[in-house]
This record gives structure tokens, C-alpha cells and sequence, in this order.
């Protein structure tokens, strides 16, 4: 039983819940048994004249009234049933809902990088509403109709083993079919899963990129390739219903060969007297009534293999290992120290893999230090270790004389604000996106933070005021508005460390204005990381350090490094030099 918790990735309260809807489930088909039973007993009463027999009279009423009792036995065991088996399984679906997401929250983002987001969007909701159908309808009922088999074929073996062996001979060999298709079915599985993700993939591609497809004109060429996406999952999905169907179908004709088993066997036994004929109906009764549950169960097995396949990514996402890190040290001093840290995306060595190499520099605290160099030379990256967005592969980086590696990254986080260039807004107030900064904060500090980073002037003109939804990534608004949310969530969030990756870089002249006085009231006393292309912005760093190709070429202010006339003078004139550049 405790491997069916890891197979279904159960919390222990699914698990209890799980053996609670199996026992609900086993005593309600006990319960559909009791009419079943009565009435043969009733039918047995009537038929006595043809063997010259009386009916016993009072023991038929008494059958007439077991037979009401085991309504309401029935009723209330469905009932019980009822609840045990869909409310709790639709409780357990929520947790694991969002068990995998405080999952995704904690996980690494090297995670992230082999994983796109249908995949992880299928993982929270189709795969968790696989483990609620199974939950609901296929675990509890597989059990408790084991049990209920089971069950029949004791009593009836009991009575006559040679019927009994002869209603449930085929029982086995069925099982057998459906077991030894448990390969092609996963195959099969994995194919139509694949399709299903490749075709969610495309789906969403073809959404988010509407913009570009359309201006590309590439309408026909992305919308064939959703096409074939399409067409591969019906082929798939066919395919996989064929193939589960043939097994199925063949399985279920062994089985029913059984009905005709028990139809030879009791009349060879008729035949030699040593069966009586009453008793014989009785048995073909039985075997009618049991084949129902017995096809269901050669129904439920295949569904529980498609189960495991279809829940494979959701177990490695579960299983993978978190970030962990004490959350309880705390950082007294802001002054970051980078030793020796060399780092690659794919976690691999080799040279042309390693995007920082052997890299040690300082950051001062409560200074404003520049990360500047060629395109693709590490600027960001260096910002994302130092957040522990990733861990460093080897080397360490340390905060205030701490390695970050021992510290929680959530409590890290605390320490630190971020404004991108790539603003990410969520579908809801412009006073909520604000104060996502600090859920903590007063109205009266949501609305200062955001009069200090000029946002009050644009919020004012929309139809809600603060209250406006922004629809979903805040596509209403302009780009230096959505950027000034941004800046006013940090400053509400006041943390020691402040990241700037690119802020200013795809804005107008005149909300580059606005959002450079934004941000000098977020960094006023806070310990600063510019990353910036424009050299221009970042003249008055306390200290600018230049990268080339994730190592660390020269360092020093604007005037120093100017004066070395290396690699950050060469890109400060040619960017001098591209100001008058005209179309
Ligand atoms: N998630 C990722 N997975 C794999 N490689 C990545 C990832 N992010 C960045 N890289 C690679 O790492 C290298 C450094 O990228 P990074 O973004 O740090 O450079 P950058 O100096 O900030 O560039 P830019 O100034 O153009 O933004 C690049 O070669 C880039 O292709």
C-alpha cells in the first residue's frame, strides 16, 4: 500500500483519505450485493413449487424486508462512497496542485532551462487532474472490486468449487493479456503525451508570438507547423485508443469465454446429478451479474498504466532536488565578494560551455558599482549568481562574508530588489502589482512609493485609479509606465541590495528622465548593481567593473579606466561615436 502513496504522489493526508474512499468503495459494492443476494433467495422461494416444495411464506416476507433494508444500505453506502471518493480526491488534487507549485518556487532555475512553460502548465493542471481521475474513479473502484470478486468467488467456491473454477477460469488469462500489454500501452502512452505537450507547445507559441507572425508574415508557415502538431496528436491519440482497444477487446472475449465455461460446466454436472437445477440458475445468475465489475476492472488496469506515464515529468519535478539554505543567518554588512567562480548554464566544464570564468571581484557596499561589456560577455549572469538564481559551479560568492550557498534563497531574496528590463506585471490592480514589493505595506506606503517613481501622474488618468486591472502583464500600459511599477514595487520593498539589469535601456528620452529620478530615490544609501550597454548612464559609478567573455578585464571609476584607454574606453568612444548616427 505505502508504494501505491509514491506511485500516485500522495501527501499523508491523500494517502488516509485514499484507504478511507477504498474502504467506502468496498463496503458500498458489499452493500450492491445484499439486493442481489435477497433476490435470489427470493427467486429461490418462488421456484420451490417445480420441485414440488412449498414456499415458505413467512420467510418470504422476511426477504421482502431484507430486501428494503439493503435500499437503504445501499443508499447510505453510496453515499459514503460518494464522499469519500470524489470530494476527497478533488481536496488531494488541489494539494498536489499546489504542493508543485511551492515545488517550482523552490526549485532551482537550472531546472527551468531544459523545461518550457506548457510543459510546466500541463505539469499543475493535467497531469494533477490525471492523479484526480485516478483518485476519483479508477484506484478505489480497482480495489474495491478486487475485494468483491473476491469475495463471490470464496462463497461460491464454498458451495461448488467445480462452478466456481469454472466462472472464474478465465479470470487470470485476461489479467495476463492486460499485464503483458503494459509495455506497448506505455509506449503508446509516452507517443500521445509527447504529441500532446509538442502540440500545447505550439499552441502557446503561436498565442504569445501572434505579434511578430503577423508582422513576419509568417501566418502560413507557424500555422502548418501548429497544423502537423495538431494532425500528430489525432494520429497519436488514434493510434493509442486502437492499440489499448485490442488488448482490451481481446481480454474481455477471454473473459466472457468464461460465461460459456460456466454454461457447459453446470449442465455436464446437471446432466450426471451432481448439481441440483435451482442452485445451477443461482450460478448462472451470479456469473452474469460478476462479469460487469470483472470488465470494468480489465478497463481500470489499462488507465492506471497511462496513469504513471502521464505523471512521469510531474514525479522528476517533485523528486528534483530544491535550493536549501539556512533562513535564519542573518546579513549585517552589504559588501559582495565574488572568489574564483566559474559557472555554466548546462553544468558542464569544458571551456566553450563556461559563460564565467575563474572570476573574482568585489562589490562595495552602499556604492554603486557598473557591470559593463560585450554583448553576451556575463553582465547578467553575474547579477543572477549573485541572487542565487543559480548556483556557482565552482568558486563561491559571498555577501557581508557569508557564502550564499548556506543561505536560504527566499531569505536572500529579502535582501534584495530587482528592475529589469523586461518587466513582468501581473493580472491585477496597479495597486497590487505595486504592493507585491511588500504585501506589508500600509495604503499610505503603496501610494508614497508610488508618487516618489512618478507614477501617480499616469495611474490618476486611468478609469480606476490604483483600482484599474492591468490585464494580463499589464498590457495597457506604456513601457516606461510598466517600468516605473516596477521601480516603485522596489522602493516599497527597501531592501539593502539593489539590481539594476538594463532599466533604461528601451525607453524615450523623456521617460528615461522620469524613470532615472525614480531610480536615484530607490538606490539613495543602497548597495547598487548597474548592469547597462550605454556607457553614458553609468559615468558616475563609484566603480565600474568590465567584463569580456566572463572574465574580469579592468576595473576602476569612469575616469580611471578611461585613462587606461583598454577595452571600456574603445566601447565608450565607439558608443560616442554612434550618437550621431542617423537614419
Ligand atoms: N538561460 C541560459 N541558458 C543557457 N545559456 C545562457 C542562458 N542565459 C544566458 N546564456 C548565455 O550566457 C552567456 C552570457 O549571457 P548574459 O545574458 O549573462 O550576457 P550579457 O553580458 O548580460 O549580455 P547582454 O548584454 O547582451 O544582455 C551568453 O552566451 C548567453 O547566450
Amino acid at each position: 500500500m505505502h508504494r501505491l502513496k509514491s506511485f500516485l504522489m500522495l501527501t499523508d493526508k491523500g494517502y488516509a483519505d485514499l484507504k478511507k474512499a477504498i474502504g467506502a468503495c468496498t463496503l458500498s459494492n458489499l452493500a450492491l450485493m445484499l439486493p442481489f443476494i435477497i433476490t435470489i433467495q427470493i427467486f429461490a422461494q418462488l421456484l420451490k413449487p417445480l420441485t414440488g416444495e412449498a414456499v415458505d411464506l413467512p420467510a418470504l416476507w422476511m426477504l421482502w424486508g431484507g430486501g428494503i433494508a439493503a435500499a437503504i444500505v445501499v443508499f447510505l453506502a453510496s453515499k459514503y462512497e460518494y464522499k469519500k471518493t470524489y470530494v476527497t480526491s478533488y481536496l488531494e488534487a488541489e494539494n498536489s496542485r499546489l504542493s508543485v507549485a511551492e515545488q517550482i518556487r523552490k526549485l532551482p532555475m537550472s531546472f527551468f532551462n531544459t523545461r518550457d512553460l506548457s510543459e510546466l502548465t500541463t505539469n499543475i493542471m493535467a497531469d494533477c487532474a490525471t492523479t484526480e481521475h485516478v483518485l476519483s474513479h479508477i484506484v478505489p473502484q480497482l480495489f474495491a472490486n478486487a475485494v468483491s470478486i473476491l469475495f463471490i468467488c470464496i462463497l461460491t467456491a464454498l458451495y461448488d468449487w467445480r462452478m466456481a473454477l469454472s466462472m472464474f477460469c478465465t479470470v487470470p488469462v485476461s489479467v495476463c493479456i492486460i499485464w503483458g500489454s503494459k509495455k506497448v500501452q506505455t509506449r503508446l502512452s509516452e507517443k500521445q503525451i509527447e504529441a500532446k505537450l509538442n502540440a500545447s507547445g505550439q499552441i502557446q507559441e503561436y498565442l504569445e508570438g501572434i505579434k511578430v507572425i503577423k508582422s513576419c508574415g509568417l501566418d502560413g508557415a507557424k500555422f502548418s507547423s501548429l497544423n502537423r502538431a495538431l494532425l500528430l496528436l489525432k494520429k497519436m491519440a488514434i493510434q493509442m485508443e486502437l492499440g489499448t482497444g485490442i488488448f482490451i477487446t481481446g481480454a474481455q472475449m477471454v473473459l466472457q469465454a468464461g460465461i460459456g465455461i460456466t454454461v457447459f460446466a453446470g449442465t455436464y454436472l446437471l446432466t450426471k446429478g451432481k448439481i441440483e437445477f435451482i442452485p445451477l440458475l443461482m450460478f448462472f445468475v451470479i456469473v452474469v451479474k460478476i462479469y460487469g465489475p470483472l470488465i470494468v476492472e480489465l478497463t481500470l488496469l489499462p488507465e492506471l498504466f497511462y496513469h504513471r506515464t502521464a505523471t512521469k515529468r510531474m514525479r522528476i519535478l517533485m523528486n528534483a532536488s530544491v535550493m536549501e539554505g539556512d533562513a535564519g543567518k542573518h546579513l549585517k554588512d552589504w559588501n559582495i565578494q565574488l572568489d574564483n567562480v566559474s559557472f555554466s548554464y548546462n553544468n558542464q566544464s569544458q571551456e566553450e560551455n563556461t559563460v564565467i570564468k575563474n572570476l573574482s571581484l568585489t562589490i562595495p557596499a552602499n556604492a554603486i558599482t557598473a557591470l559593463v561589456g560585450p554583448s553576451g560577455c556575463g553582465k547578467s549572469t553575474v547579477s543572477k549568481l549573485i541572487a542565487r538564481f543559480w548556483d556557482v559551479n565552482s568558486g563561491c560568492i559571498k555577501i557581508g562574508g557569508i557564502d550564499i550557498k548556506t543561505l536560504d534563497p527566499e531569505h536572500l531574496m529579502g535582501y534584495m530588489s530587482f528592475v529589469f528590463q523586461d518587466v513582468i506585471l501581473f493580472n491585477d490592480t496597479v495597486y497590487n502589482n505595486i504592493r507585491i514589493g511588500n504585501m506589508n505595506a500600509s495604503e499610505k506606503e503603496v501610494r508614497m512609493a508610488a508618487k516618489a517613481t512618478c507614477c501617480d501622474e499616469f495611474v490618476s488618468k486611468l478609469p480606476e485609479g490604483y483600482n484599474t486591472m492591468l490585464g494580463e502583464n499589464g498590457y495597457t500600459l506604456s513601457g516606461g509606465e510598466r517600468q516605473r511599477i516596477s521601480i516603485a514595487r522596489a522602493l516599497l520593498k527597501n531592501a539593502p541590495i539593489v539590481l539594476l539589469d538594463e532599466a533604461t535601456a528601451s525607453l524615450d528620452p523623456e521617460n528615461e528622465v522620469l524613470i532615472q529620478q525614480a531610480i536615484s530615490k530607490l538606490i539613495r544609501g543602497k548597495t547598487v548593481i548597474v548592469i547597462a550597454h550605454r556607457l553614458r548612464t553609468v559615468e558616475g559609478a563609484d566603480k565600474i567593473i568590465v567584463l569580456e567573455e566572463g572574465k574580469l578585464t579592468e576595473e576602476g571609476n569612469h575616469t580611471e579606466l578611461m585613462q587606461k584607454k583598454g577595452l571600456y574606453e574603445r566601447l565608450y568612444r565607439m558608443q560616442q561615436d554612434s550618437l550621431g548616427w542617423s537614419v
